[in-house]
């Protein structure tokens, strides 16, 4: 294994509900038998990820790597802070320990054990280039590792996070029921929106918008595919657009999603792939980026791909 001077760890105690510092204990133990010099910083608060890889990315050395431990937005957060760096190129590496753990999953590493991650971190001697989004809004740029979703999707986030049985269901280790409750919920209160989508062959237009997903990979809601044909090392976004549809068309379509994954060719659903895109919407709609809330609002986003150098052993 090749000796790296330190490793620079950004870690969310949060994630995972508990998993992060499960994790954290192995690979500390790992890194002080051998002798492997490190610093941690840990979030306190939302938002803290973007000012640690930050301040990190900016007086970065060649000897140096930054782990990223933590969930999907954890790393969404380092992603964005390292890209508002001096060196916003600097490569992240990442041990997922949150609770969805979508990114991993998209680029195939959730089978593999965090210590034999941890070795090939260490042992890689140049960085892999994975696509990442790059979400360009009225008042800000950011970036985004799995997808960024308005409407359905959203909705659930939202709610799940909102639930005042929340707390209380992760602690008994039941967060699964959270979100299928939830999804009951939004289920019966989701209307559908009003959305255009321009690309560079022209605009189209849905009136009855419900699940709207801008997606580097495959996953969102901590697995499920909504869009099997997604990769997130082909230069490319996608988008699926999924209308409203109500009683046995949507139990059925949803079946697919949950199983098969043959959705994508159901009448109801709009599927493209592409380096640019733009979304409009002039309703007020939840929106997610990365499992994390969006505040409530109008959107107009414009989309393109874009990538980062990973620390991290990817197969195209
Ligand atoms: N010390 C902290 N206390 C409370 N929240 C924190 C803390 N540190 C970070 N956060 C916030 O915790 C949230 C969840 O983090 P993260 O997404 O990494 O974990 P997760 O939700 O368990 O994982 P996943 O997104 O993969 O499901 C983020 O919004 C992050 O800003």
């Amino acid at each position: 294994m090749t000796k790296i001077k330190k490793l620079e760890i950004i870690l969310n105690r949060k994630a995972g509900n508990g998993e992060s510092v499960r994790v954290w204990k192995s690979i500390k133990m790992f890194l002080k038998k051998n002798q492997i010099d490190f610093q941690i910083h840990s979030t306190q608060k939302n938002g803290d990820g973007i000012r640690i890889a930050k301040n990190l990315a900016d007086k970065i050395d060649k000897q140096t790597k930054i782990l990223v431990l933590g969930g999907d937005g954890t790393l969404n957060q380092s992603v964005n802070g390292v890209k508002l760096s001096k060196n916003p190129n600097t490569p992240l590496a990442y041990i997922p320990a949150g609770s969805g753990n979508d990114f991993s999953r998209g680029i195939k590493l959730n089978h593999v054990k965090p210590i034999v991650l941890l070795q090939d971190i260490l042992s890689m001697q140049e960085p892999r280039s994975i696509d990442i989004g790059k979400a360009t809004f009225s008042d800000k740029t950011k970036y985004f590792v799995n997808n960024i979703g308005i409407g359905f999707d959203a909705n659930t986030v939202y709610t799940t996070n909102h639930s005042k049985r929340k707390d209380l269901l992760n602690k008994m280790k039941l967060g699964t029921l959270a979100y299928v409750s939830s999804l009951i919920k939004v289920i019966k209160e989701q209307g559908a929106f009003p959305l255009t989508v321009t690309t560079k062959h022209g605009m189209k237009k849905f009136d009855q918008a419900y699940i709207v997903s801008a997606t580097n990979h495959p996953y969102f809601g901590g697995g499920i595919a909504i869009d099997p044909l997604a990769t997130p090392f082909d230069g490319k976004l996608d988008l699926v657009v999924v209308n409203k549809i109500k009683g046995k068309t949507f139990i059925k379509l949803f079946t697919k999603l949950l199983t098969d994954g043959s959705h994508l060719k159901d009448e109801n659903v709009w599927h493209i792939q592409s380096s640019e895109f733009t979304l409009s919407s002039l309703h007020n709609e939840y929106g997610q980026m990365d499992g994390e809330e969006l505040k409530p609002q109008e959107f107009d986003i414009n989309f393109e791909v874009s990538s980062h150098p990973f620390w991290l052993p990817v197969e195209k």
